[in-house]
């Protein structure tokens, strides 16, 4: 299961709608077939495991990171091809959350006369899939909120200079997280100060992420590099007042304007309408008065912050959440910090918000 956990792993990041799945096949304490699922569209993980193994899957064992499929979608469905190739045991970490599939595959395998165990490295499979089981589950993406802060919580100085907090290694590790997101979300305030491309710079390579810009009056510059530089689709989402032709000099350099239904955007709305794009996980890397909007709105599933050993103080300068904010202690989101490492002088903490 270890093995199958980790092929999935290796396929975060390319499988969007779908969740990522590993699957193994072991006959007599051999390793005899492997997959993973690698694109949307694409055998599932169980085909190309079966596949290998051959007439070896007779009388076999099959761990597999997700429930497998019972439905015809793009693939045939992997729990009759198990049942076919003679399988004798199947292993599976969690149950699939998709009312097309739930609990179906593992009835199907069941009345064939498989042996079926449940739970094996569940934990681990199902915080693989988060995003995929939170957007089956609501419809609406998985927000990851990213900020980088000094060590008094703020994210740049009264001038806007934010160049840079922390280290080019926490900058990398964005990158992982960057690949990982269907979409990455900014304000248009760090459009224009930052002029960023938003782009996944791995070296290895990685998928770009959908640009998304929160930019109510549409004020983000035409010469932006999000908008030359054609890495990635940007999508500009503003609110109902901008009119058509100032809309028009944008979607005639390739972006594509997404107006929501009111004069300023909320982000209940916003995350509601990249849903129906089945955008599945969004990556809000800011600034300031977004990921204050973001918490206000009690509208995110994590927070990323990486924290930078560096003092700025000012009454000016940028918190890592604007806005508004809470009137009292009270009100304030509580959040789970998951984890706490170090990377070089930086800190990254890892929080969930807390189910009030
Ligand atoms: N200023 C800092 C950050 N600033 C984050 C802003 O979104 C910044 O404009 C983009 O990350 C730049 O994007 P690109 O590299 O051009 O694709 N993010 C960080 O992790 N550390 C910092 O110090
Ligand atoms: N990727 C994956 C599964 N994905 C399940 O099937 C759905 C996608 O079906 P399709 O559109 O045909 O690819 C997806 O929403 C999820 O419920 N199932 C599996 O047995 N093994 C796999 O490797
Ligand atoms: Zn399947």
């Amino acid at each position: 299961m270890k093995l199958a956990l980790q092929l999935a792993r290796s396929a975060q990041g390319q499988t969007s709608p779908n969740p990522v799945v590993g699957a193994v096949v072991v006959k007599d304490g051999r390793i005899v077939g492997t997959g993973a699922h690698l694109k949307a569209g694409g055998p599932h993980a169980e085909v190309h495991a079966i596949r290998e193994a051959g007439d070896r899957a007779e009388g076999a064992d099959i761990y597999v990171t997700l429930e497998p499929c019972s439905h015809h979608g793009r693939t045939p469905p992997c729990a009759n091809l198990i049942i076919e190739s003679g399988i004798k045991r199947v292993f599976i970490a969690c149950q699939d959350p998709n009312p097309l599939v739930g609990g179906k595959g593992i009835e199907r395998l069941k009345q064939a006369g498989i042996d079926v165990h449940l739970g094996m490295g569940e934990s681990e499979a199902l915080e693989l899939n988060k995003h995929f089981f939170h957007f089956i589950r609501t419809g609406t993406p998985y927000v990851t909120l990213k900020s980088a802060v000094t060590l008094d919580g703020r994210t740049a100085s009264s001038s806007g200079d934010s160049k840079w907090i922390t280290t080019e290694q926490s900058r990398l590790d964005v990158h992982y997280d960057r690949h990982r997101h269907d979409a990455i979300l900014v304000g248009v305030n760090t459009i224009i100060q930052d002029n960023p491309h938003l782009t996944t710079r791995l070296p290895q390579g990685g998928k770009n992420p959908i640009r998304l810009i929160v930019d109510t009056h549409l004020r983000t510059p035409i010469h932006s590099h999000i908008i030359q530089d054609r890495q990635s689709p940007t999508i500009l989402i503003t609110g109902c007042e901008v009119p058509e032709a100032r809309k028009q000099a944008y979607i005639q350099e390739g972006c594509e304007i997404l107006s929501l239904s009111g004069p300023t955007i909320t982000m209940k709305e916003l995350v509601a309408e990249l849903g129906k794009k089945s955008l599945v996980s969004v990556y809000v890397e800011g600034g300031s008065s977004i990921h204050g909007s973001f918490l206000q709105e009690e509208a995110f599933q994590e927070l990323i912050l990486y924290m930078a050993p560096k003092l700025l103080g000012g009454r000016d300068s940028f918190p890592s959440f604007g806005g508004d904010g809470f009137p009292s202690i009270a009100e304030g989101i509580l959040v789970e910090i998951k984890s706490v490492e170090t990377i070089g002088k930086d800190m990254k903490i890892t929080a969930v918000p807390q189910e009030r």
